[in-house]
């Protein structure tokens, strides 16, 4: 049944299922592992010893998760034999695949109800309540959030230090229904293990986690850090555990030590009941690029003095990765520019290409460069680009503190209890950015709540602002924003609207009136993206239409659901356009791993204006793997790599671009000289320089708009 697989992989599928053990397969770059892992699913369903539902699937990124589930249909559909597509269908459908923050999440949610996971602004505004004396002594001077992050785990670690501040923020978050993404790891662990759980009647997602599985597939396993073992320990316990993985393709090491965590999820089973497999075809690189990238480990340069690299599948391509080092930044986006013109006249399509970079700010340049060109390009995200724009994040924290406090005030009128108050937390994020309103003045109005035993809401709402601390500053901002606040909340035609466009533009005038100054563009292209992100917003609002339950407000529903909603929507539709033949991929090198590219141009030591630093191995390893045919490397400064100079005129090289059309099935490329003469006729119309002569540097043709808007006209030719 595994017709098509190498005699390594088959023997990955064939492998029996056996309770309480643990296979590992270790698989390099584009040898397969997505697929394996896909037949092995497959395989075991159709053995009949596993049903859908016993099947778990779980990996560290959404991007790994969104790869398993596009790829399952196909390859269901490919090897099915006896089903209909609905059946197939249903098949996938009741398998479990999940990322392990996902899977924590929906555990956490049926047992205690909704939770948030803590975002930039949510520690933005923690750090408003911590008094300057928190900071004496303390380095840096000007905290940022993360720096605050860390010293706050660092203080609940050790539950010691400044003990008073560490207790009022988790009381705060706890009340507030707020968590880090380690403490979701710690409380699914609590509750997959707690007997109480399993009694529940109520409770049956996670009494069926607990019962129900009986294999535990974890892809991706060089993504694991130590505190995600609880949780991987819990699941595993009794099961078939099958990991699949390259450990040179480890990326995240600023999470934890991913040999740390491995050693102990492979401590789970031992023994006679712990196998380990590899898988060493690569399929996707060229031999060229696989020799470079080789380099790049040093344990792999030792294992290719030995002879035991892997098999590169491909025939040489008589390319090697092309090198190039720039000092000036602007000359490295022109080579860049150039180049893509050059393959686009060749036999390239844009969408054949990707860009590389190490950091997101170094994406938005060349992404931004490209497109004063009229270059598009399409930007691939772990998760959809509005949801992690800290400016809708606080529109959406609004709806929160509108929500909540609204919630509060009819259970106050109802004379329920309504201890703890969930609204303090999303207020406090609010009256944090409104301007004017200093970290002392939160801090004072919430220290004289926890004293009065009040919410934050109902203070402001409710006591004459002049009863406030004299200390507080700008009280009538604040006490503005609450009537502001108020005048929403007691608007039933806001909080119980089924007019998504009504509510944005309601929340929308509201955080506009305010004036909140993280809202505020910083540039046409800043204003342009939060508009298409208010879209995309937007969009969820109406999907949430849909499918609400009929008892709740969209508002509501939204709040719960837009997360999840907006992750499904995003697996159905990718990016309009993505995949079409006139954009071409940006990505930084984390969000590329897993995914290949025919053309990939790697931008190093662009830590732009600051000082250069060396690239890990690791991430440069996964970035020049993501590359099927052809590789640039542009100030990617390593001991491993060979930086002699290489030959550029890529664009007249036409036994490889014979390779290269023959590798996608296309038909065969025009003749080099016809590539030169539509380039050479584009720089003449537009540009005026000749190929052999190009001024890199020269911006004032750089800036010839017209010159790549003619190159994306014919690469959609
Ligand atoms: N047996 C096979 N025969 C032909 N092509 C194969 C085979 N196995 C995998 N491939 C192809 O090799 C490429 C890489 O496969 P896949 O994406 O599964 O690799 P991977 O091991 O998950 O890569 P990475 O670890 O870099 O993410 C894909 O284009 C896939 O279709």
């Amino acid at each position: 049944m595994a017709a098509d697989l190498t005699p390594s992989q088959s023997k990955v599928v064939d492998f029996p299922y056996l309770p309480n053990s643990t296979l590992k397969v270790v698989a390099g770059p584009g040898s397969g592992k997505t697929l394996t892992l896909l037949h092995k699913v497959y395989h075991l369903i159709e053995s009949g010893e596993i049903a859908p539902n016993e099947i778990l699937i779980l990996s560290l990124t959404n991007k790994a998760v969104d790869n398993v589930i596009t790829r399952l249909f196909d390859v269901f559909e490919q090897l099915n034999e006896k089903h209909t597509e609905e059946q197939l269908r249903e098949i996938i459908g009741d398998l479990e695949v999940h990322t392990v923050h996902g899977l924590a999440n929906r555990v956490v949610i049926e047992n205690e109800g909704i939770i948030n996971i803590i975002e930039e602004n949510g520690w933005r505004g923690l750090m408003k309540l911590v008094s300057e004396d928190f900071w004496k002594n303390k380095r840096p001077r000007m905290p940022s959030t993360k720096d605050f992050k860390k010293l706050f785990e660092q203080y609940k670690n050790q539950k010691t230090g400044t003990k008073d501040v560490v207790k009022k923020l988790t009381d705060i978050m706890q009340n507030c229904g707020v968590v880090t993404n380690e403490e979701l790891i710690d409380r699914a662990s609590r509750y997959l293990s707690s007997d109480l759980v399993s009694e529940s009647e109520t409770m049956q997602y996670t009494r069926e986690l607990k019962g129900k599985i009986k294999v535990v597939i974890i892809d991706e396993f060089q993504d694991l850090y130590p505190s995600l073992l609880p949780l991987l320990r819990r699941i595993s316990l009794g099961k078939q555990l099958i990991l699949f993985g390259d450990s040179n393709q480890s990326i995240y090491s600023f999470l934890g030590s991913n040999k740390e965590a491995m050693r102990a999820i492979e401590g789970i089973h031992t023994g006679q009941d712990f196998h380990v497999m590899h898988l060493h075809d690569n399929f996707r690189c060229t031999p060229e690029i696989m020799a470079a990238a080789t380099q790049v480990i040093p344990a792999k340069r030792k294992e290719m003095k030995d002879g035991e690299i892997e098999k590169v599948c491909k025939d040489k391509c008589g390319v090697k990765p092309i090198m190039e080092n720039f000092s000036n930044p602007l000359d490295e986006l022109e080579f860049v520019r150039d180049q893509i013109s050059q393959l686009v006249c060749a036999s390239a399509r844009l969408s054949d290409i990707a860009i590389l970079t190490r950091t997101n700010n170094q994406m938005q340049l060349i992404a931004d460069h490209l497109q004063s060109y009229g270059i598009n390009s399409h930007k691939l995200t772990a998760q959809p680009d509005w949801m992690t724009d800290t400016r809708i994040q606080f529109l959406i924290d609004l709806m929160k503190v509108i929500s909540l406090s609204h919630r509060e005030e009819s259970l106050e009128r109802k004379n329920s209890m309504n201890r703890p108050w969930k609204s303090d937390f999303s207020l406090i994020v609010t009256l944090g950015a409104l301007k004017g309103a200093t970290n002392q003045s939160i801090q004072i109005l919430y220290n004289e709540c926890l004293r009065r035993d009040t919410s934050l809401w109902r203070y402001i709402s409710s006591v004459p602002v002049s009863d406030w601390p004299t200390a507080v500053t700008n009280k009538r901002k604040i006490s503005n924003c609450a009537i502001e606040l108020q005048k929403l909340m007691n608007n039933g035609e806001f909080l119980y609207s089924d007019d998504p466009m009504h509510i944005l533009r309601e929340i929308c005038s509201f955080a506009h009136e305010m004036g909140f100054q993280m809202l505020q563009p910083t540039s046409d292209g800043d204003a342009e993206q939060f508009r298409q992100h208010l879209e995309d917003m937007y969009t969820i609002l109406k999907l949430c239409l849909t499918n609400r339950p009929n008892d709740m407000p969209l508002i509501e529903w939204f709040l719960h659901s837009h997360f999840e909603q907006s992750l499904s929507y995003y697996h159905q539709n990718p990016v309009p356009r993505a995949g079409s033949r006139d954009v071409l991929k940006i990505s930084t090198i984390h969000s590329s791993k897993g995914l290949e590219f025919p053309i990939v141009f790697l931008m190093g030591g662009l830590s732009w204006f600051q000082t250069f630093s060396q690239f890990e191995d690791n991430v440069l390893y996964v970035g020049m793997t993501r590359a099927k045919n052809l590789l640039y490397l542009l100030n990617t400064k390593h001991p491993g790599l060979d930086c002699e100079p290489t030959k550029r005129n890529i664009m007249a090289n036409e036994k490889f671009w014979r390779y290269y059309n023959t590798d996608l099935n296309r038909a065969t490329a025009a003749d080099s000289m016809s590539a030169i003469r539509r380039y050479d006729c584009l720089q003449r119309k537009y540009g005026g320089f000749s190929i052999n002569h190009r001024p890199f540097s020269t911006l004032s043709v750089a800036r010839n708009n017209k010159l790549i808007k003619l190159v994306a006209y014919i690469a959609r030719k």
